[in-house]
């Protein structure tokens, strides 16, 4: 026997369907990913923290889970809305069901509902808040309740929410090899990264091209980084608002001080953004996809990105020191920026996608020829 769930959105729509994942409720901003692969790394991904996501792909959990495709130790996502979940999983390395995992990881889901619709509303009104109530006792009322009750992800700063408590050191694993991500050299670079909710795939590629990587948690001052004398600094993807992270900017402004060479990503590039002047702001329904095309404005050249933003830096705020280098051809968005004066860039999607499109993959080589030209 089938569980009812039903999902709200903030703007009073309601979705009846089947519960997946664990009994209870849910709230937060709900979002639609447009990539055909990668389940189980969006939900493992710190950047959707508070964000209950569509996939409108319909068959999501074919190939079951495993221990290997995740961006992090646990489900991170505040919930997942599918069309339709397979009966039987397959696949060589599947060590369980989607609907497992997602209960294992107390996360309520919804299946069977018209995802096509939802992502109707969502693309033309923007992304909404809206709340999942899964369960026998489950009614509209309260799913429309928690749904207006979220206060929404202006203004939140999540970073040091989801960040490592600790100072940790990446060791490779051994598949991460076996993956294709290239032979491990000796490490030639330290990399202290800043850890605002960072991806364990980008500490996958920093290691393939040799890098030693130290992780430390958002709000370490630049003292303390600076103090551990690295080769270069690297500015995580992270979820919620940029602007708030006070502790964030003001230690990257010190960073920047010194010359050492700086790469950020996502939330990382939104936030050197603003340690530089800039402004951010929040986008209509965001860039969640695995087919983005964006343009590099040095040479015209466009490459397919994988992307899960929903704030954006404004080009129109960038200062003397940055400079536009890469836009979106969806919405003509900044995509990417580069300081003048300093040994320092970031992007707004994501290089490191796994899986999705390696398009922008030498970006990570772009920070290890900074790190080169500096030691040389
Ligand atoms: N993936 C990310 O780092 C997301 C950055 C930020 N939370 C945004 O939504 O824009």
């Amino acid at each position: 026997m089938s569980t009812p769930a039903i999902l709200a959105l903030a703007d009073g729509s309601l979705f009846y369907g089947t519960a997946i994942g664990a009994d209870g409720e849910t709230s937060g901003e709900v979002v639609f990913n447009t990539a055909m692969t990668g389940y189980q790394e969006i939900l493992t991904d710190p950047s959707y923290s508070r964000q209950i996501v569509t996939l409108t792909y319909p068959h999501i959990g074919n190939t079951g889970v495993n221990e290997e495709d995740v961006e992090s130790d646990r489900v991170q996502a505040a919930g997942l809305i599918i069309r339709d979940l397979p009966l039987t999983t397959s696949n060589w390395r599947s060590k369980g069901s989607l609907d497992d995992y997602l209960r294992s990881n107390n996360i309520v889901g919804i299946a069977d509902i018209d995802t096509r619709r939802l992502t109707r509303i969502l693309r033309d009104k923007g992304s909404q808040n809206g709340a999942i109530v899964a369960g026998a006792e489950a009614t509209a009322e309260r799913a429309l309740e928690l749904a207006k009750a979220f206060p929404g992800l202006k203004g939140m700063d999540l970073a040091k929410e989801v960040t490592s408590e600790k100072v940790w050191n990446w060791t490779q694993s051994e598949w991460t090899l076996d993956a294709g991500y290239g032979e491990r050299g000796d490490a030639r670079f330290k990399v202290v990264a800043y850890d605002y909710g960072v991806k364990f795939n980008i500490l996958r590629m920093l290691a393939a091209r040799g890098c030693d990587i130290t992780v430390v948690p958002a709000q370490t001052p630049a003292s303390e980084v600076l103090a551990m004398n690295p080769d270069g600094v690297f500015l995580s993807n992270g979820p919620g608002d940029p602007e708030p992270c006070d502790y964030a900017i003001k230690a990257i402004q010190e960073v920047l001080e010194t010359e050492i060479p700086v790469f950020g990503i996502c939330l990382g590039h939104q936030l050197l953004a603003l340690a530089s002047g800039a402004k951010s702001m929040k986008m209509g329904h965001g860039h969640h996809g695995a087919n983005h095309p964006v343009q590099n404005l040095a040479d015209g050249t466009v490459m397919i990105t994988s992307q899960n933003h929903g704030f954006a830096v404004d080009e129109s705020s960038l200062p003397e020191t940055l400079k536009a280098t890469h836009k979106s051809l969806f919405d003509g968005t900044l995509q990417g920026i580069r300081r003048t004066d300093k040994p320092a860039f970031s992007f707004q999607g994501h290089p490191e996608a796994s899986p999705g499109p390696h398009d922008v993959a030498p970006l990570f080589d772009e920070f290890i020829r900074l790190m080169e030209a500096r030691s040389a």
